[in-house]
């Protein structure tokens, strides 16, 4: 690590783990490059303070109740923390500025998620620079301000037939028409003034950082950003590549999943995970779990605790099916996933698509079998399959036969063998991105002289 420049930053991370882990990744690229870090954080989803001893940790209220914690609707839930935030953050960011003026350790910037959109104001009024992360592919940043207008413009499911499914959406490419429903479905009203707020808060803002992508995944988006929104712009990742193995897991990492994968021989394993917000019904429970075994495929599974509807784990799986589900399986509560998806022995990767997991999947060249569930999750699947062509899709059909099928064909058959030989080339051209001179790279290290600049 180097020594310290003197200039400290605050981190204020939205309190979700696709949010949680791109921020702590920033967090250790600063604090290599001689930054102090101070992390503001909710009560709920909380990241352990132990993890990170030399980093400040500072816990605000967020005043959620235990049924708004555990709703599956993110927008409300982050319209909701947004509401009961910004009182308990100001103050704690004015005590935090008083106190570093008295200590003359300068305090650079606040650099928070764009899904924050009470900072920015804030930051203007003390005087302090903001700058703004993102977590998703930019093409999502850049193209779902759309959205909310294609709700009010009647794009309805009644307006497309059967027929028009398949046709791709022109208001957002690469998704077809039934992912563009798909997502509408999943959205209500709190959508539109969210997300327009995130927009004119995000233009306002000192720069804006995408964590997890970089000019070889996202040029054209990248370009239109720095034109729409005449801010500086830093693509600086996949960051997790600076700092491998990542602890800031909100649950706790099943480590024997290591263990059970160097008994398995080389890319024959699916793993299988939904990321940390996606649940499933019971019936999609049993529909994977008869699909994995009739594959006669080797399998590591995710079942996080509640993630499946009205139920505590995997009861729901009858104890015959059960006993042989373990004669080929395994089934976690959590995985230790970037290790699980660099191991010689996993050979493809059942995924919701959310964007950490794919692009963790890309740099360790595994193929995908995409199941996107919402919002993000549906143009980062269309990528997947249909533009990079480096996995399968399964167009939502969540049924064992199909789960069989595109399972064996990913891992036994030729077709399987051409993608994972294009998700190979995927993986090394992003690779490379991180490395010196990279286009990632060089992007950081204008990000730490612009933060030095402040
Ligand atoms: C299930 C599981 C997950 N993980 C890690 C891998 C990823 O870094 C992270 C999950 O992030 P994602 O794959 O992006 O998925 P998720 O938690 O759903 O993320 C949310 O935030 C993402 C980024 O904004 C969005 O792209 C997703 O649509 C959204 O749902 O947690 C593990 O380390 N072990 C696990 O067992
Ligand atoms: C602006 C973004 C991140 O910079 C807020 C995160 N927002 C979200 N993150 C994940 N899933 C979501 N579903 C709806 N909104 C979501």
């Amino acid at each position: 690590m180097e020594k310290s420049n003197g200039l400290r930053v605050v981190l204020f991370p939205l309190p979700i783990q696709g949010c949680i882990n791109p921020m702590f990744q920033l967090a250790k690229i600063l604090h290599s490059r001689g930054f102090s870090i101070t992390v503001i954080h909710t009560r709920f989803n909380a990241p352990k303070a132990s993890n990170h001893p030399l980093y400040t940790f500072l816990e605000i209220p967020d005043g959620l109740s235990e049924a708004e914690a555990s709703t599956q609707d993110v927008t409300l839930l982050l319209t909701l923390l947004n509401r009961s935030c910004e009182s308990p953050f100001r103050d704690c960011l004015t005590k935090l500025l008083r106190s570093s003026e008295e200590e003359k350790q300068r305090i650079s910037c606040l650099i928070d998620d764009a899904g924050w959109i009470f900072t920015q104001p804030l930051a203007w009024s003390l005087n302090l620079p903001r700058l703004v992360t993102n977590t998703y592919k930019v093409s999502f940043f850049v193209g779902h301000f759309v959205i909310p207008e294609l709700s009010r413009e009647r794009y309805l499911p009644l307006q497309v037939t059967c027929s028009e499914q398949d046709e791709p959406a022109e208001e957002f490419p690469p998704l077809k028409k039934k992912d563009l429903l798909q997502i509408l479905d999943g959205e209500t009203e709190v959508l539109n003034s969210y997300s327009d707020m995130i927009l004119q808060t995000t233009k306002a803002s000192s720069g804006l950082i995408f964590v997890s992508s970089c000019e070889e995944l996202d040029q054209e988006s990248l370009s239109q950003a720095r034109k729409d929104y005449q801010i500086p712009v830093f693509a600086i990742g996949p960051s997790h590549i600076y700092f491998p193995g990542s602890s800031s897991s909100l649950f706790t990492v099943d480590e024997t999943c290591i263990q059970w994968l160097d008994k398995q021989e080389d890319n024959s394993v699916i793993y299988v995970s939904f990321g940390s917000v996606v649940n499933i019904s019971e019936t999609e429970l049993l529909e994977i779990a008869w699909g994995l075994r009739n594959s006669d495929q080797p399998f590591l599974w995710v079942v996080r605790v509640g993630m499946v509807n009205g139920n505590k784990w995997v009861e729901a799986i009858p104890e015959e099916l059960m006993e042989r589900l373990k004669e080929k399986g395994k089934i976690v509560k959590w995985a230790p996933q970037q290790e699980v998806l660099k191991h010689r022995a996993t050979g493809g990767f059942l995924t919701h698509n959310g964007w950490n997991s794919t692009v963790e999947s890309v740099c360790e060249g595994v193929p995908m079998i995409c199941v996107p569930s919402v919002w993000d999750q549906l143009l980062n699947a269309r990528f997947v399959s249909d533009v990079w062509m480096v996995g399968l899709h399964l167009e939502g059909r969540i049924e064992r036969n199909e789960i069989e099928r595109v399972v064996r064909k990913l891992l036994l058959e030729p077709d399987g063998e051409v993608i994972r030989e294009r998700m190979k080339l995927l993986a090394e051209k992003v690779g490379r991105s991180v490395k010196q001179n990279g286009s990632a790279y060089r992007s950081l290290e204008r990000l730490v002289d612009h933060i030095s600049s402040f």
